[in-house]
């Protein structure tokens, strides 16, 4: 909840603060702002950038390199009939309602959540209860004010149908959703006006390759697809050897209907995403699944929150692979790498859990699927999907395109296998079927194996048998035993193909910027306007502020050869050199999240060394540059802590203001 959201240090978070900091110091910004900025798209400036490529570089070397994956680059221009296979032409859609006196567009199901809960809010502050705060931002809220405005008491009756229809909303199809808006007469909070019937919107940016407009394509959705179409290349590589795991950092476009919370629902987002391949019949095992074992993790599963709880058990993931509330070893090894990451990177782990997918949120075909949430302002929101998504992809690309999408290995025993045939005696059948031969001959060895038995049976019995051939105008053919004949043949078989499943972490890099960045922020006590931005050294965007004491221009010397070894160190480095205290010039930086702060005083001119800043603590030590620097470079790769250099070095009693 946004009331419950505290920071680090246990403050009230102040979202208005904290967006003011991010403007200030250029994280980041609506794009194209002098045309009057697009709904959904963000620069980022140079603080946000950098810490992006820091994340993104922890994210390759923790799955990247650490997982032996292949690392891939694929298209982001995605011809129509791929996503037509995969299924998203049809089902990547959301229903929107169009308000047709302002024109604007609302999600279906967001326009009757709003509206709904704001009726329940508005019942509970009637009947006297404890209101809590709604966990969006304050622009919905607003909206929610205005839509429960003169709302009443509620019925008990009426009560009990809105919290049912809450909880079963993710149901709803569109014809549904429409009956729920006449039925409760739900309207635009903002306009108060009617809405229209919802439409089913696909959220594909559809565009074209060439100008003859006869290649229909779309920007992607999600990196997947490029990865299941180059399975080949990829076994290939991997020496036909599974499991075996792809990865794909890039750009993915969704035409979100309403974007909104900043940059946790925008319209071009960049994903890393894995797509492991493994044989269905190892039982998903993972080879280093008993390193993770006893790693304990916040996990909500699907059987607390029909309940209506949404707090996580802390369970190992070895207790829940064995219960099999975790389906399988492969899931629950990237379940707990997720953690890692997220630790690594300096998320606040009591923000993060583990939600387990309800039945209604799955696609058909997946198997299991938990999503990592991250804790901030706007509430619990997904920033990983972990699907196990079977053998969807491979087995419709396969059906689609004839591709084979498999893997062959040798079985280590052959296998003697005992099979019915039908064989079609061409000669005759040939004046007798004519143009119809070769749809006869395809329907019969796509006949299984228990109807071709019952067809020899019928054969045997009557010397003719009826044969269902779809492709025909007449569905059927009738044929007798002179050109069909069904008989078991025996043969052994050496060699295995099966369709390898794929378990997917997906992560959007963007919604876990931003709450990495409400993660580390937090004020300085006894002084509201002091914020500090707490990035790891390993993360931070700039790692040191130099600031020399004065404008002197006895410091230039030392400056110069400071930034010089800060260079050597490939330190990234900012030097404050205006006229305010050094105080001021610190906690502006803070506000950067710059980890270490390098003094030039007049002792360094006297060869006395220089000091060296925590931005956390705001303790200093004193030491040779070079000292300093071997603590700060060990400090930035994560080898080293800043209270292992305080234990080191001594200590200096500096004034910050
Ligand atoms: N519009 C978006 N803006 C930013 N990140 C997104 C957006 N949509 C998805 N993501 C990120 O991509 C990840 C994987 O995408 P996935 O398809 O599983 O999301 P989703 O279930 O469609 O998300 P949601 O239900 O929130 O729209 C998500 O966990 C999220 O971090």
């Amino acid at each position: 909840m946004a009331s419950e959201y505290k920071t680090i240090k246990g403050q009230e978070f102040d979202r208005a603060a904290f967006e003011s900091l991010l403007r200030r110091k250029c994280f980041l910004w609506q794009s194209f702002e002098p045309y009057g900025a697009v709904k959904g798209l963000f620069d980022y400036g140079p603080p946000l950038e950098n810490l992006e490529a820091e994340v993104v570089n922890i994210w390759r070397d923790h799955f990247i390199r650490h997982e032996k994956m292949m690392a891939l680059k694929c298209s982001m221009l995605t011809p129509y009939e791929v996503l037509k296979t995969s299924g998203h032409v049809e089902k990547f859609a959301d229903y929107m309602c169009k308000d047709p006196k302002t024109g604007e567009i609302l999600r279906s199901d967001h326009l009757i959540k709003d509206v709904i809960e704001a009726r329940l809010k508005s019942d509970k502050e009637a009947r006297g209860e404890k209101v809590e705060e709604a966990e969006e931002d304050p622009k919905r809220k607003k909206k929610q004010a205005k839509a429960a405005k003169g709302a009443v008491k509620l019925d008990d009756a009426v009560r009990k149908e809105y919290e049912h229809l809450l909880a079963t909303l993710d149901d709803c199809t569109g014809d549904d959703m429409g009956a729920l808006i006449k039925k409760h007469e739900i309207r635009n909070p903002t306009s108060g006006n009617e809405v229209e019937p919802p439409v089913s919107v696909n959220l594909m940016f559809q565009t074209q390759i060439g100008a003859t407009g006869k290649e229909p394509a779309f920007l992607r959705p999600e990196t997947a697809q490029g990865q299941f179409l180059s399975f080949q290349k990829l076994l290939e590589f991997s020496d036909n050897q599974l499991p075996m795991a792809s990865a794909s950092i890039g750009y993915s476009f969704r035409n979100e209907l309403s974007p909104r919370s900043g940059l946790l629902r925008v319209r071009e987002f960049l994903m890393a995403e894995v797509e492991h391949f493994v044989d269905p019949e190892s039982g998903k095992k993972h080879p280093k699944f008993a390193n993770v074992r006893d790693v304990k993790l916040p996990l909500l599963d699907r059987k607390t929150q029909n309940a209506g709880n949404t707090t996580p058990t802390v369970t190992s993931i070895g207790e829940a692979v064995d219960s099999k509330l975790v389906d399988n070893e492969t899931l629950g090894y990237f379940l707990v790498r997720i953690m890692l990451f997220m630790e690594k990177i300096g998320i606040d782990t009591t923000k993060l859990r583990f939600r387990q997918h309800m039945a209604n949120e799955m696609a058909h075909y997946a198997a299991d699927c938990w999503d990592c949430e991250l804790l901030s302002s706007y509430g619990w929101i997904e920033c990983v999907g972990c699907a196990d998504r079977s053998a969807y992809d491979l087995s419709v690309h396969e059906k689609a395109t004839g591709t084979f999408l498999k893997v062959r290995e040798p079985l280590k025993e052959p296998v003697k296998i005992e099979e019915w045939q039908a064989n079609l005696d061409k000669k005759k059948s040939g004046p007798k079927l004519k143009k119809d031969q070769a749809k006869v001959e395809a329907a019969l060895k796509g006949l299984s194996q228990e109807f071709k038995e019952k067809l020899s049976l019928t054969m045997e019995k009557q010397g003719k048998v009826e044969v269902p051939v779809p492709e025909m105008e007449s569905g059927k053919v009738e044929l007798d035993k002179d050109i069909v004949s069904f008989v078991k043949e025996t043969r052994m078989e050496t060699m295995r193909e099966y369709t390898p499943n794929v378990i997917e972490p997906s992560f959007g890099v963007g919604r876990i910027l931003y709450s990495l960045m409400e993660h580390v922020y937090w004020t300085r006590e006894g002084d509201a306007a002091r914020s500090v931005m707490s990035f790891k050294p390993t993360i931070a965007p700039i790692k040191v502020l130099v600031v020399p004491l004065q404008k002197d221009t006895r410091f230039a010397h030392l400056l110069q050869e400071l930034e010089q070894k800060l260079d050597d160190d490939q330190l990234s480095f900012k030097v404050d050199q205006s006229g305010v205290s050094i105080g001021k010039r610190y906690s502006r930086n803070d506000e950067l999240g710059i980890p270490f702060g390098i003094t030039i005083d007049y002792e360094s001119l006297e060869g006395k060394g220089f000091t060296l800043r925590d931005r956390d603590s705001t303790k200093q030590v004193r030491a040779s540059l070079d000292e300093i620097l071997e603590a700060v470079v060990k400090m930035c790769k994560g080898k080293e802590t800043w209270e292992d250099v305080a234990k080191r070095l001594p200590a200096f009693e500096g004034k910050e203001e």
